[in-house]
């Protein structure tokens, strides 16, 4: 079990060292065949999870920092596979989840598993997780069936086609607001300009980067910035102070996933480069 990440101020990471800012921010093994991992945070009490079904079918429980019999009796969970084809059952119902594909699970969902259609090319399931006050239903998206917005300039080397999937006009949920941004090829910056949300915690997962390729991501204020280099299936916590962008070494694709004060995707301040340090 990972430890509780969180909470940390801006003012600690000047002093911090590269391993201090993995440590805090970067989990690197959220992924393990044949394994869940659950990484609770107190960045707006942020659940992630991470699971690798191979020729066993793996199951979501709840654990003790959240203080309940069932994952899912007060909180509510965004699940996106980032591997191959594989399956989600909630309370007995199959939900086939290609790759790209978007699960939401409302609140009182009882036993949720996962499993990989093939257990030599696994689903990699990603999960999002906050408290719920309520509970919406049960809705799967395909990919790319979300709402899309084309974003970015190959000239500035950020053309990306952002997929919003749990969100105000889309997937309802209580805070959950979760989607899968892929950068087209030749396009290696994202979120540029770069942007916070105090009112928000988000967190990023890369993926479809080869073993060599990494993220250079940028986080902190964004007059005192920092990076941190990322590898496939990285997870990366933004605390509500800090921008979240990178650069890779090639093009690749990451989920980003928020959740607090509101779901507004447009309730972001914009830095532009020329004032950021
Ligand atoms: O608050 C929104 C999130 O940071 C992402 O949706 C941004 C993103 O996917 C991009 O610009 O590439
Ligand atoms: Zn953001």
């Amino acid at each position: 079990m990972t430890a509780v990440h969180g909470p940390t101020s801006p003012e600690q990471i000047t002093g911090w060292t590269q391993q201090d800012l993995r440590d805090r921010y970067l989990v690197e093994d959220l992924f393990v065949p044949g394994a869940v991992r659950v990484v609770p945070t107190h960045y707006d009490r942020v659940v992630a999870v991470g699971a690798v079904p191979t020729d066993a079918p793996l199951a979501l429980e709840a654990i003790p920092e959240i203080r309940s019999e069932r994952f899912l009796d007060h909180r509510e969970i965004g699940i996106v596979n980032i591997g191959a084809a594989g399956t989600v059952v909630a309370d007995g119902e199959r939900h086939a989840l290609a790759p790209g594909a978007c699960l939401y699970l409302g609140r009182g969902v009882g036993e949720v598993a996962f499993e990989s259609d093939d257990a030599g090319t696994p689903a990699r399931f990603y999960g999002f997780s906050a408290p719920a006050h309520t509970t919406y239903p049960t809705q799967l998206v395909e990919p790319g069936q979300g709402t899309v917005r084309e974003l970015g300039d190959p000239l500035t080397s950020n053309r990306r086609t952002i997929n919003q999937y749990i969100h105000e006009d889309g997937v309802r949920s209580c805070q959950v607001v979760m989607g899968v941004t892929q950068l087209h090829e030749g396009s290696m910056w994202n979120t540029m300009p770069a942007h916070t949300h105090d009112r928000r915690t988000e967190l990023y997962v890369y993926f479809d980067l080869a073993d060599d390729a990494r993220v250079l991501h940028l986080m902190g204020q964004p007059q005192e910035t920092r990076h941190i280099v990322v590898g496939d299936g990285g997870l990366v916590l933004s605390p509500s102070w800090s921008i979240h962008s990178g650069v890779g070494t090639s093009s690749y694709s990451f989920v980003w996933a928020m959740a607090g004060e509101n779901q507004s995707f447009d309730d972001m301040d914009h830095v532009q480069i020329v004032d950021m340090r």
